[in-house]
């Protein structure tokens, strides 16, 4: 524990719950961050109802912290461990399958019962196209005939929902397992349909590897040819996480031919190699751009960059994806362009077909 957390930790003794202990006491602080002023952690309460008499905790916990000098913001999220009471469970939703829980301890890597490959989509940085490429490559091996899942484990804005067109809380008929839902052949699950906006990104370690476990683990996702897992962007704790606790066939790299993207992007690589995760390929997003009315071709992000870097590892540059107006409008209807029947869905026709035929999906 650093020594910013020991300072939080000793202001947080002098907070007590209604039973006259304290937070720490009852050890109930989880994924404590301290960030350049800004302090963020979870009140991880026994039971719901203990969670809800916690409101008058979390303002004292609060105006404590932030009377102490250099804290600028404080964020606390109170969760319940364990089943909700029962008369607060609507039907049909799942009691006991409280996403963010800790982590089951687990002996070296581990796949997915019934999912022959599970391969993740990475990129170094945001916005180069992971999730759309995650999503329209889901789409398109589907329409081969394979069995695919999509698993949005991107907690910092999941967007497999908007691209996919399908949002609501999956079932969990048994209270176990969660209940996939189903998008233009796809299974899909995101932690966007089981927590509220933002509360992941306030995970750490711990947390985000016991939900990482959840859904790989709790979700019944049945026979897969691959599961493919649209990854949060960089090199934080999902990745290490699932790199280091999932039988992973490979990991996917996209990113833009922009150099700023591309050193990104290496970090990522370096960061799959040391964990023993096999590069599978590079995919060049956002490669050159057409104009749709005189037909002119322009490389806004530059060329050759991600055809370079792939020389350079020894590994397969697997596509060269367009920049398209078409291919955002598609994603933000909910409907990838892989699903349709425009020129656009070719590359990742390609993309898919070449999976296959290297054994992969
Ligand atoms: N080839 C493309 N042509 C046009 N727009 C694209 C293309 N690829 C992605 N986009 C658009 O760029 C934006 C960012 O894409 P996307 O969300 O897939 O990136 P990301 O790498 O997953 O980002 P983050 O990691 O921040 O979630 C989206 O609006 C998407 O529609």
């Amino acid at each position: 524990m650093s020594a910013d957390q020991d300072r939080i930790m000793t202001a947080l003794k002098g907070v007590q719950l209604p039973d006259g202990s304290s937070l720490v006491e009852r050890d109930l602080v989880r994924a404590l961050s301290v960030r350049d002023g800004v302090v963020s952690f979870v009140i991880e309460a026994p039971d719901a109802a203990m969670a809800q008499a916690m409101g008058g905790v979390e303002v004292a916990a609060r105006a404590k912290l932030e009377s102490l000098p250099g804290v600028t913001k404080v964020s606390i999220v109170t969760t319940a461990h364990g089943p909700a009471a029962k008369p607060a469970v609507p039907a049909g939703e799942p009691p006991s399958l409280k996403i963010g829980r800790h982590p089951t301890p687990q002996q070296g890597k581990q796949g997915v019962p019934g999912v022959r490959h599970i391969i993740a989509i990475a990129s170094g940085k945001g916005g180069v196209g992971k999730s759309t490429v995650s999503a329209n490559l889901a789409v398109a091996l589907a329409r081969q005939g394979r069995k695919v899942g999509l698993l949005d484990a991107d907690i910092y804005g999941p967007s497999q929902p908007r691209m996919m067109g399908i949002n609501k809380r999956p079932a969990s008929p048994d209270g176990q397992t969660i209940e996939p839902l189903h998008a233009h052949g796809v299974t899909l699950m995101s932690i966007g349909f089981m927590i509220p906006d933002g509360e992941a990104v306030v995970w750490r370690g711990p947390m985000l590897m016991g939900a990482m476990q959840q859904m790989l683990g709790q979700v019944a996702w049945g026979e897969l040819d691959v599961l493919l897992i649209d990854m949060p962007p960089g090199t934080g704790d999902v990745q290490l996480t699932l790199g280091q606790k999932t039988e992973l066939t490979g990991a996917l790299v996209v990113s833009t031919p922009q150099d700023v993207a591309l050193i990104d992007a290496r970090r990522g690589i370096s960061m799959f190699e040391k964990l023993n995760v096999p590069v599978l390929g590079l995919i060049e997003n956002m490669s050159t751009y057409v104009c749709p009315n005189c037909g002119h071709e322009e490389h806004i992000f530059g060329h050759g960059g991600v055809a370079e870097e792939a020389a350079k590892l020894d590994v397969p540059l697997l596509a060269e994806l367009p920049l398209a107006l078409e291919a955002r409008l598609a994603g933000d209807r909910g409907v990838p362009v892989a699903a349709t029947d425009s020129p656009l869905a070719e590359p990742y026709r390609k993309l898919a077909e070449r999976l296959v035929q290297l054994g992969l999906a």
